[in-house]
């Protein structure tokens, strides 16, 4: 029987966009690797959902690290996400030499979506659905390439965090999980990376105020998948070589209590 390889799902914050020529590397290094292991990219867009909501002029706040989005903002940040965002890295990956396949959490019933709280509006928590869409794509050599906008079961559109819609795709396909990002990894107050993270650290610095923002719901994020897989999440820097991401030569290791030593 053919050995069935376990998928690597790498998750990058929007503001990768903002550098074309470290995407392009990025996606490169992405084309190499699935000629050995299968890849899904996930996407963020923060800060294109940012810029159009401004030039609509269009305030937006964040609460915890989630944006709160108004029903009536959702068409801009559809059109961000869904849209500009992911259709920019899947312009970046055909120029990598890759065929991608650009999707939304909702298509092919990969997840299911809830709201999260009225006071967020329109934000989702998305929940495991199925891998059927995801498999076929993959046995195809395609690279699933997914935005981070969900539905609920009536099919109102839901603006979900796209390291929430990471985790939750990774859980789905059993994936090792990379949260890339423009910063090293998790650092300390010193600035210093800190390399491996259990739950007990994790509470530590967010109880001191150095885990905070973005790096709140990644870092929820991680462990929750980490817990789920029973196998450490990597936050990471997309600048870093992937393969050296890979080989934990670099980047924060999020660490389940399954792993611990005192587990
Ligand atoms: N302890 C920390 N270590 C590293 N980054 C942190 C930390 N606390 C907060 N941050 C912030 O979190 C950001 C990464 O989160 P975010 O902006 O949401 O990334 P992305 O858009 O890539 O998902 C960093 O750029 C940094 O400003
Ligand atoms: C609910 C919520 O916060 N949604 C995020 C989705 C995009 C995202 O997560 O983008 P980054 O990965 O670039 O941060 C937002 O609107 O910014």
């Amino acid at each position: 029987m053919a050995e069935v390889k376990t998928p690597v799902v790498i998750k990058v914050g929007g503001a990768l966009l903002e550098n074309p020529q470290i995407a392009g590397q990025l996606l490169g290094e992405i084309k190499a690797l699935q000629s050995l292991r299968p890849v899904i990219l996930v996407h963020g867009g923060g800060p294109l959902v940012e810029t159009l909501l401004a030039a609509m002029q269009l305030t937006s706040t964040k609460i915890d690290g989630l944006r709160v989005t108004p029903d009536e903002q959702m068409p801009y940040v559809c059109g961000a996400l869904a849209g500009s965002a992911n259709k920019s890295l899947c312009g970046l990956a055909i120029g990598a030499g890759i065929t991608p396949v650009g999707l939304s959490l909702m298509d092919g019933g990969i997840t299911q979506c809830k709201v999260l709280d009225e006071k967020y509006g329109a934000v989702g928590v998305p929940s495991v659905g199925k891998a059927d869409l995801l498999n076929q794509l993959l046995s195809a050599s395609f690279l699933p390439v997914i935005s981070s906008i969900g539905s609920n079961s009536d099919g109102r559109l839901l603006n979900v965090n796209a390291d929430q819609a990471a985790t939750v795709i990774a859980e789905l396909m059993g994936g090792d999980l990379l949260l890339l990002s423009n910063v090293d990894g998790v650092l300390d107050q010193d600035k210093q990376l800190i390399k491996e993270l259990d739950q007990s650290r994790i509470d530590e610095e967010v109880a001191k105020g150095v885990i905070k923002d973005g790096m709140l719901v990644k870092v929820a994020a991680a462990m929750q998948a980490a817990s789920e897989l029973a196998k450490p999440v990597t936050i990471a820097n997309w600048s870093a070589p992937l393969t050296a991401i890979l080989n934990n030569q670099t980047g924060t290791r999020v660490i389940p209590a399954s792993q611990t030593s005192g587990a």
